[in-house]
């Protein structure tokens, strides 16, 4: 029975996950590196509660007893009485892996353990920790307390009642759970981050400026952002992390990463998280960049 929810990384998906957990009843324990990155997301968490309780979703009541729901620390000890850990640090194989590890000696023996991940191999991050079959992806989509899908995947080795425990967690945070095979970017991002990148190459090779692109597919394809805004929107670093999963995963050069979006990373103009992507975010409107 999952009660007690913990939560790594406090960037934008790991304050959504906090707080669509605690809003569904759940107690949450929120961990980051940096402490400045938990005061943060506690605020954000403040601000999209009140967004809820603008549109009449929530009371002002809720909204205190869902913060109340959430403590926060840097040190992974606070997870020792945790039900399940939903690990939503930074796209990075590397990074997830030391995470796991540092994380198993602080863990019941019967906690499971969960990635936010968006592409990486579930198999392979489950083999690092010592119990695999508790070990599954739950990829929340972002804004979390909007988006109504979460895609679940088995490691080769998640056992059923693993399974059933995620997926009947899933249901009870009001969302609806897709089932996706443990392969690169699994589903929604082995179809979005393509479509991402190809509006990128279409940037980079001319055809169309950052306006033209986006307003082309909010009009003509009905897509509630455009490609390049919702790139900004995800995170144009964890955008060419999930290329290079795809790129090195299945090894086909249809997704080897666009020039143009790597230049970007580099630069660390990152997106709407960094004040600055495709799109500069300093002004009350943000402007296309190029
Ligand atoms: C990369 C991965 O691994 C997987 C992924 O997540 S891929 C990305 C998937 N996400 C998308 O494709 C998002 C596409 N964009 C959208 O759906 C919409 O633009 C949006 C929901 C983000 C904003 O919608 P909008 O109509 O422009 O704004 P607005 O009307 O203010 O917001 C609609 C709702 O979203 C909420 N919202 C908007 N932005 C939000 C944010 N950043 N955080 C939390 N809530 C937000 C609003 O409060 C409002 O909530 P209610 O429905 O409860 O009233
Ligand atoms: N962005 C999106 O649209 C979506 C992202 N995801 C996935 O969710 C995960 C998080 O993405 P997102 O929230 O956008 O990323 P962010 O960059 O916004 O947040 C990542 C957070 O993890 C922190 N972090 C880094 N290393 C560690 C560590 N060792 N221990 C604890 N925290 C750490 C970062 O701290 P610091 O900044 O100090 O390094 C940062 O606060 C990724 O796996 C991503 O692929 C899934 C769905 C949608």
């Amino acid at each position: 029975m999952i009660q007690k929810i913990g939560v790594i990384g406090a960037g934008q998906m790991g304050a959504g996950i906090a707080h669509v957990c605690a809003v569904s009843g759940f107690d949450v324990k929120l961990s980051d590196i940096s402490a400045d990155a938990l005061n943060k997301a506690v605020g954000n968490i403040g601000k999209n509660l009140e967004r809820q309780i603008a549109k009449g979703k929530l009371t002002e009541a809720e909204k205190h007893t869902a913060l109340e729901r959430i403590s926060t620390g840097t040190d992974l000890a606070i997870f020792g009485d945790c039900d399940l850990v939903i690990e939503a640090a930074t796209e990075a194989e590397e990074v997830k892996r030391e995470i796991f590890k540092r994380l198993v000696p602080n863990l019941n023996s019967t906690a499971l353990i969960a990635s936010n991940t968006s592409s990486i191999s579930i198999t392979r991050l489950a083999a690092v920790t010592d119990r695999p079959a508790k070990f599954m992806g739950m990829h929340f989509m972002n804004p979390v307390p909007v988006m109504q899908l979460v895609e679940l995947i088995r490691g080769i080795a998640t056992d059923e009642e693993t399974f059933q425990s995620v997926r009947e967690l899933t249901v009870k945070l009001g969302k609806k759970a897709a089932v996706a095979e443990d392969f690169p970017a699994f589903i929604v991002n082995r179809i979005l981050l393509p479509m991402i990148n190809e509006a990128v190459y279409t940037l980079y090779e001319g055809v169309g400026s950052v306006e033209a692109i986006d307003t082309a597919l909010k009009l003509g394809a009905n897509h509630p952002m455009g490609p390049l805004e919702l790139a900004d929107f995800i995170g144009l670093d964890t955008c060419l992390a999930i290329m290079h999963v795809l790129y090195d995963g299945l090894a086909d050069s249809k997704y080897r990463p666009c020039p143009l979006l790597v230049k970007y990373v580099e630069a660390g103009w990152v997106g709407r998280k960094a004040g600055r992507g495709f799109y500069d975010y300093s002004k009350p409107v943000p402007v296309p960049t190029r």
